[in-house]
């Protein structure tokens, strides 16, 4: 689990670029072309991580006895120990010099090898290389890095043992060298495929004991079953880590999907200077030039922090903040209906301080409406005229929430979001307005083809989650989640215009001059997967977009998802701060609750 997000960083921290797999390895390639050596890339990584492991260990030990009011700090009696789990790859390499390298400092270490035979530590003859075992053309009798850092290892007497002696025993757990420190090199960059057998039994086994000796997992470079390039982790299998020391560039996977749940704190080791390394290598192949740089071009950036706003000019009125119109809460003959939908969603577009708001409901919930929103105007949903001229009042239309999903709710949503179309007015489709779309889309409506022209000029935005996104590609939702990246690209290629798929660590795309720029969103929390969150969202973000007094960048979809997320977490605490008064946790979490908690960000915000 991440450390609690820091509302002093709602201001504070710089965006981080993330990178795939691929690119990572082109980044080791051209550092290496450029003359450096493999392996010593290796020994440096390993020696950088082997002082976090101390750093991190000393940290540890400092705040436990704290915590247990000695207030001293003290060294135990016994020696730190360190149970260190290696795979064939690279990652593993890593791992064997981390052992000989704790070793080095006076650390008890024991490896624990995981797809090993016992010919594998006859170290003795072997030519050496700096080929690593990736090179599949390699020559097998040339010994690899991962080989030469596992000599290293055993030249200097570092105890180790096969995994799979002693799964086959019953007395397996005793045979295991209790541990201050596990690390996990079971898998790196390299994995691509879901761990079985004796490696899938590791990943158990590592988890099950650190969580017994309640001792810190720590990953090298990305925790083993967890894909860089997508936050994919197959069947629930990875390494549970504490903190992972992330080598070279920070990989995308990490802060999405399963990332968020299995990474803990993030330690950034960067060894190479990329961007340099990039520019170095074009240089000398003019030909490459393009490709080289397009292949360190991040393929998405990290957001930890929003964006700043200054206070209200004093000489302005409510017209000022922009005109918003709510369109959904609709009641479909027999059904009690979702009302809640577009009540949430207007009263959140208030909360971040839109000028002036019209729900165009149901008329069954006009009374609720203005029960909880006094401030609202309303407007029977059905009155297709009257609605359309709502329209071109409105600074911005937000469709879809609770519009229902019938060929009434249709037939409606077409009229409206063409209206808006002719009236040159923004678009947030959510919800019920996104499942219309898809309808549209499967039959070939031109309804389609005009809203992706119009979102080349214009401000178009779509908020699925997964599910919803899954019937916009037509695709199962397990495609989707397993590459959210290119699920988003998909959807903004097919429909145009700007987006955000919803889920840990949501992810925005929003097309800047022309440009795609990705962002993931480090903020949020599993308590805010409780209905009625997705309606909320989509009032930030319609509330945000119609502040014209707003700087661009305050007012985009990622500022939205910032500040939705960053409500959540103060309401359940993940967020540290003195101003932090309000609490409810993550069971239990309403998305009413949110509204004062947005509000709250909002003044945070404010410069
Ligand atoms: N280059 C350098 O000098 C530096 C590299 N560095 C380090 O290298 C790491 C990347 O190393 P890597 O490329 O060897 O990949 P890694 O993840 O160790 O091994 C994967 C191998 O395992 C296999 N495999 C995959 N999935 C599997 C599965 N489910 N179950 C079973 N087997 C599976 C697959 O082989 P296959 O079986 O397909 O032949 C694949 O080749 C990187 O994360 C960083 O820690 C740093 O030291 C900096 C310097
Ligand atoms: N585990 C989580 N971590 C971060 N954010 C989350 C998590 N679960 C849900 N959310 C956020 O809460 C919102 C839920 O939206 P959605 O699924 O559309 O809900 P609904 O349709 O019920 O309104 C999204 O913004 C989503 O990103």
């Amino acid at each position: 689990m991440r450390n609690n997000t820091n509302l002093s960083s709602i201001k504070n921290t710089k965006p981080i670029a993330l990178y795939n797999s691929e690119q990572v390895y082109a980044m080791e390639q051209a550092w290496f072309a450029e003359g450096y050596d493999s392996f010593g890339l290796m020994k440096q990584a390993a020696w950088q991580m082997t002082q976090q492991i101390e750093q991190i260990y000393e940290r540890k030990t400092v705040s436990t006895s704290h915590s247990a009011n000695t207030n001293v700090y003290h060294r135990s009696a016994h020696p730190r120990r360190a149970s260190i789990w290696v795979g064939k790859g690279n990652n593993g390499g890593d791992g064997w010099l981390i052992a000989h390298y704790l070793q080095q400092a006076g650390w008890q270490v024991e490896v624990m090898t995981v797809g090993f035979s016992e010919n594998d530590f006859d170290i003795h003859d072997q030519p050496v290389t700096s080929k690593t075992p990736r090179d599949k053309d390699s020559d097998s009798r040339n010994i690899t890095d991962a080989t030469k850092a596992l000599q290293i290892a055993l030249a200097s007497s570092c105890h180790y043992q096969r995994f799979e002696d002693i799964i086959s025993h019953d007395d397996a757990g005793k045979r295991n060298l209790p541990a201050d420190i596990y690390i996990d090199a079971l898998f790196g960059i390299g994995l691509d495929r879901a761990p079985e057998g004796a490696y899938k039994a590791a990943i158990n086994a590592f988890n099950n004991v650190t969580q017994q000796n309640n001792a810190l997992a720590i990953a090298v470079d990305i925790p083993s079953g967890l894909v860089a390039s997508t936050g994919e982790v197959f069947e629930r299998i990875a390494i549970q880590a504490d903190v992972t020391l992330c080598l070279i560039a920070r990989k995308f996977g990490l802060h999405t999907k399963d990332g968020t749940d299995y990474s803990g704190d993030i330690v950034d080791i960067p060894l190479i200077p990329h961007q340099e390394a990039c520019q170095q290598t074009a240089s000398h192949h003019m030909v490459a030039q393009k490709n080289a740089s397009q292949a360190f071009e991040p393929v998405a950036t990290l957001l930890t922090a929003a964006h700043s706003m200054k206070p209200r000019r004093q000489n302005s009125y409510k017209g000022s903040y922009g005109h918003v119109l709510v369109i959904g809460g609709n009641r479909v003959d027999g059904s009690q209906g979702m009302g809640g939908a577009a009540i949430l969603s207007a009263a959140s577009t208030m909360a971040t301080g839109a000028g002036k708001i019209t729900v165009a409901c149901h008329e069954a919930f006009h009374g609720s409406l203005l029960t909880s929103l006094p401030d609202a105007m309303t407007i029977n949903l059905h009155d297709i005229s009257g609605v359309k001229g709502l329209i071109k009042q409105a600074s911005i239309v937000a469709i879809g929430m609770g519009l229902g999903r019938d060929e009434k709710a249709k037939t409606l949503f077409i009229n409206y979001v063409q209206a808006a179309i002719e009236n040159e007015k923004s678009i947030v489709i959510d919800a019920d307005g996104l499942y219309h779309l898809a309808s549209l889309h499967m039959g070939n409506h031109e309804l389609i083809t005009e809203l992706r022209e119009y979102s080349a000029n214009h401000q178009v935005c779509l908020t699925p989650h997964s599910g919803e996104a899954a019937r916009l590609l037509d695709q199962k939702i397990s495609e989707i989640e397993s590459n959210r990246l290119q699920a988003v690209k998909q959807c903004a290629a097919t429909y145009g215009g700007d987006w955000i798929l919803k889920g840990a660590g949501s992810l925005v795309l929003e097309q800047e001059e022309g440009k795609e720029q990705i962002y993931v969103c480090d903020v949020g929390n599993a308590g805010m997967a409780t209905a009625g969150m997705g309606d909320v969202l989509s009032g930030v973000t319609t509330g945000l977009l119609a502040q014209q007094d707003l700087s661009a960048e305050a007012r985009s979809l990622h500022q939205a998802v910032l500040i939705h997320g960053f409500a959540g977490d103060v309401l359940v605490n993940q967020a540290n701060s003195d101003t932090n008064t309000l609490l409810v946790g993550q069971r239990g979490l309403q998305a009413q609750d949110m509204l004062a908690a947005i509000r709250h960000v909002m003044q945070l915000m404010i410069v």
